[in-house]
């Protein structure tokens, strides 16, 4: 079933034409994945399709509704993490998960959701004071608080060590084992080979390319899909 459908989609910031007509569609349950150099359109394709920006033209669709204009109804049923999140410095792991499950309706168990994600011994710390993987995870947490159908996250593992990226990694895993469709921003071929089922390849605000990690590699005849990125982007680095 298609979760999200975009189709001939643009997006000018003050005269400045930065989606040239983005066309893809993400199935129920997959991991799909958005790649391409920087500026290319991926955070605004994602903002569009969240509800945060409006697009100029095209369709899109995301469970079935508009993201502007059927957005209380959309809202409740996505989650998002952004590039760049934040939160107040003192507010404590605990009281982020509470507040984010008032904003809902039906939340989930905040209570749970912390445990499960290693949260709990944690909760009274402040968010200034964890470090980077446990703020990742953090927000990921967040991103599930409303039960989600679909999560948007963006370049979620950049500035991760190692060890806090593989966590992450497998935590994505488990969110899609749980039958949630996720879309991932990411600048890291490593990381879209290794987690994404499918992956649209997004420059200068179009999909040049896009299909699972073995027929990207296959379509530019490559033996990894890093070189396979470098050689449908024009060699452009991520
Ligand atoms: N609010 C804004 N106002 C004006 N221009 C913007 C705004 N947001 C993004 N842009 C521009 O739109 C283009 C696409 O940006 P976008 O953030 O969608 O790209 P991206 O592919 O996510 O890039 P990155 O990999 O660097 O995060 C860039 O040229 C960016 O400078």
């Amino acid at each position: 079933m298609t979760v999200i459908e975009i189709d001939g989609m643009t997006k000018s910031y003050r005269g400045n034409q930065v989606l040239n007509g983005v066309s893809l569609t993400v199935e129920r349950g997959e991991i799909f994945g958005i790649a391409g150099p920087n500026g290319a359109g991926k955070t605004t394709t994602v903002e569009c399709a969240s509800g945060l920006r409006e697009r100029d033209g095209g369709v899109l669709r995301v469970l079935g509704l508009d993201p502007r204009a059927d957005r209380r109804r959309l809202l409740p049923r996505i989650g998002v993490q952004l590039q760049e999140a934040a939160l107040p410095d003192a507010i404590k792991v605990g009281e982020a998960l509470k507040l984010y499950a008032s904003f809902y309706d039906a939340p989930a168990d905040w209570r749970a959701l912390m445990e499960e994600w290693g949260l709990a011994e944690r909760r009274r710390i402040s968010y200034s004071s964890l470090s980077g993987g446990w703020k990742q995870r953090l927000f990921i947490a967040l991103a599930l608080v409303g039960n989600p159908e679909v999560v948007f996250l963006d370049e979620l593992t950049t500035g991760l060590d190692p060890s806090a990226r593989r966590m992450t990694w497998s935590l994505i895993r488990d969110i899609r084992d749980r039958g949630v469709t996720v879309v991932l921003v990411t600048h890291f071929m490593d990381e879209a080979e290794a987690l994404c089922d499918r992956i649209a390849i997004v420059d200068h605000g179009r999909v040049v390319t896009h299909g699972t990690p073995g027929e990207l590699i296959a379509q530019a005849h490559t033996d990894s899909l890093e070189d396979a990125y470098f050689a449908l982007t024009g060699g452009q680095a991520a």
